[in-house]
C-alpha cells in the first residue's frame, strides 16, 4: 500500500481538532489502519505529536505568512509542513515537496506558496522567535503560563515551559519480585541505567518486548516512586490502592510488601480493570486483588475502619506530565481544575472512613498546581481533626529533571 506520511498526519491532527482523541491514540489509530513500517510510524509520531507540542508557536507563524482566515484543513497541511521546515529540520525538498502532494489539488498551490516562502524568510522567522513572549514561544495556553508565575515564580516556570516541549524519555524499572530481572536486564546500546533513580533506566525507544512480557521491568517515570515510598507499605499488611489502574504504583506497594499480605486495587473505571490484572500477573504479583468501585460514592461498611494504609492516586489535570500529555494543555481549563480538585476532594472523603485507627493514607497526583495538591489538603486537615498531615512532597519538573508529582501522607489519629 502506498501511503503518504504527511497526509495522515494531517488527516489526524484535523480529527485532534475534534477534541474527543489522545495525539497518541490518533498515532496508533493511523498506523495500525495503514499497516506502515516502524520507520514510517516513528515519522508519523514525531509529526503529529510534535505539531499538538508547538501549535501555538506554528500557528503564530502561519498568522505572519498569511492575513485573514485560514481552513482547518490547510491549516493542519501547513502546520506539518512548517514542523518539518523550522522546528524538525527536514532538508527543505523533502519536507515541501511531500507536504504538498498531500494535501486536495484545490489547495496545493497555497501551500506550496507559502511553504516556500518559508524556505526564503527562515532565519528571520527563526531569530525572531527569542522576542515572543514565553506562551508563544513555548505554545501553552496564557492562563496556565499565568497561573504558573503566580504560583512557582517566573524562573521556575520559564524552566518549566522548556521543559514541556522536549520529547519525553522512556524510562523503566526493575521488578525486584523478579530477582532474576537484575541479571537479565543491564545496559546496552539503547538502554543506560537513569542517573540518580537507583532500579530505573532510560531507553532510546521502547525497550526489549521479552523485559517487558516476561515481567522483569514496568514502564513508569522515577516520579511514581515518590508516593508509595511514602506510604511505606508493609509485608503482611492490608493495603488498598483505590484509583489503581493501569498499575504502575499497584505494583511497586507488592513488590515493597515482598508479595505477602493484601492488596485491594480497585478502579471506577472497569475497562481499565484488565490491563491492570495482566500488568499485576505479569509482574509476578499474588497478593492482589482487583475490584470496580467508584470512590465518588461511600464506601461499603466492610471496608470502614479495615485498612493499614491506602494510595489514593486521583484522577488530575496531568500538569505535572505535560511533557508526555501533550494534549492536555489545550483542553484544560481554569474551570476543569476546579472540577477535579472537587472530584479529588470528595474521592479522598470517602477513602478516609476505610483507614484503621492509627492508619495512613497517601493522596497524591501527576499535577504541579496548589488547588489540587496543597490547597486541597490544608482544607481538608483543617475540616477532619482526627487526620494529621504528616509529610507533603512536591516534585517539579524544572528543579527534579523528572515527572511533576505531589504526594502527602495523611495519619489518622483517632483511637
Ligand atoms: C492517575 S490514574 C492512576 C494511575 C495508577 N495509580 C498507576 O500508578 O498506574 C487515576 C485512576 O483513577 C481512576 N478513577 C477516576 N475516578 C475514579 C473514581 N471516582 N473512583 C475510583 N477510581 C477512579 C481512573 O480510572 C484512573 O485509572
Amino acid at each position: 500500500m502506498i501511503t503518504n506520511i504527511r497526509r495522515m498526519a494531517a488527516e489526524a491532527l484535523e480529527e485532534w481538532e475534534d477534541g474527543y482523541m489522545y495525539a497518541e491514540t490518533l498515532v496508533d489509530n493511523s498506523a495500525r489502519a495503514y499497516e506502515i513500517s516502524r520507520e514510517d510510524r516513528n515519522l508519523l509520531n514525531a509529526l503529529i505529536i510534535g505539531v499538538v507540542r508547538n501549535q501555538r508557536l506554528l500557528d503564530h507563524w502561519i498568522g505572519q505568512l498569511r492575513d485573514g482566515e485560514i481552513d482547518i484543513q490547510v491549516r493542519c497541511h501547513l502546520r506539518v509542513g512548517l514542523f518539518q521546515l523550522l522546528i524538525m529540520g527536514l532538508p527543505d525538498h523533502a519536507a515541501v515537496n511531500e507536504t504538498v502532494n498531500s494535501a486536495r489539488k484545490g489547495i496545493r498551490g497555497l501551500i506550496n506558496a507559502l511553504l516556500r516562502r518559508t524556505i526564503r524568510e527562515r532565519d528571520e522567522m527563526l531569530a525572531a522567535v527569542e522576542t515572543l513572549a514565553p506562551a508563544i514561544r513555548y505554545s501553552h495556553p496564557d492562563w496556565l503560563v499565568d497561573r504558573w508565575n503566580a504560583q512557582h515564580g517566573e524562573e521556575n516556570t520559564l524552566k518549566l515551559l522548556q521543559w514541556n516541549q522536549e520529547p519525553s524519555l522512556t524510562t523503566f524499572r526493575l521488578n525486584s519480585l523478579k530477582p532474576e530481572s537484575a541479571d537479565i536486564v543491564g545496559p546496552t546500546e539503547r538502554v543506560k541505567e537513569l542517573e540518580g533513580h537507583d532500579g530505573f533506566f532510560v531507553s532510546n525507544g521502547l525497550p526489549p518486548k521479552d523485559w517487558i512480557d516476561d515481567g522483569l521491568i514496568y514502564i513508569q517515570d522515577p516520579a511514581t516512586t515518590r508516593s508509595v515510598t511514602l506510604l511505606d507499605p508493609k509485608a503482611d499488611e492490608l493495603v488498598l490502592d483505590a484509583c489503581a489502574a493501569p498499575g504502575g504504583k499497584a505494583t511497586q506497594i507488592a513488590a515493597l510488601m515482598e508479595n505477602r499480605g493484601t492488596l485491594l486495587c480497585t478502579d471506577s473505571n472497569a475497562k481499565r480493570l484488565p490491563r491492570l490484572h495482566r500488568n499485576l500477573t505479569r509482574l509476578g504479583i499474588d497478593i492482589a486483588e482487583t475490584e470496580e468501585f467508584d470512590w465518588t460514592q461511600p464506601a461499603p461498611a466492610k471496608w470502614h475502619n479495615h485498612f493499614d494504609a491506602i494510595l489514593l492516586d486521583v484522577p488530575c489535570s496531568n500538569t505535572g506530565v505535560l511533557r508526555k500529555r501533550v494534549d492536555a494543555r489545550w483542553r484544560m481549563t481554569p474551570e476543569s481544575i476546579t472540577e477535579v480538585s472537587a472530584l479529588q476532594k470528595l474521592i479522598l472523603s470517602n477513602a478516609i472512613a476505610c483507614l484503621k485507627p492509627g492508619g495512613r493514607i497517601v493522596y497524591s497526583t501527576c499535577s504541579i498546581d496548589k488547588e489540587e495538591n496543597s490547597e486541597l489538603i490544608a482544607a481538608f486537615v483543617a475540616e477532619h481533626p482526627n487526620i494529621k498531615l504528616e509529610k507533603e512532597e512536591v516534585i517539579h519538573p524544572a528543579i527534579d529533571n523528572i515527572d511533576g508529582a505531589y504526594a502527602a501522607l495523611l495519619v489518622n489519629t483517632a483511637s
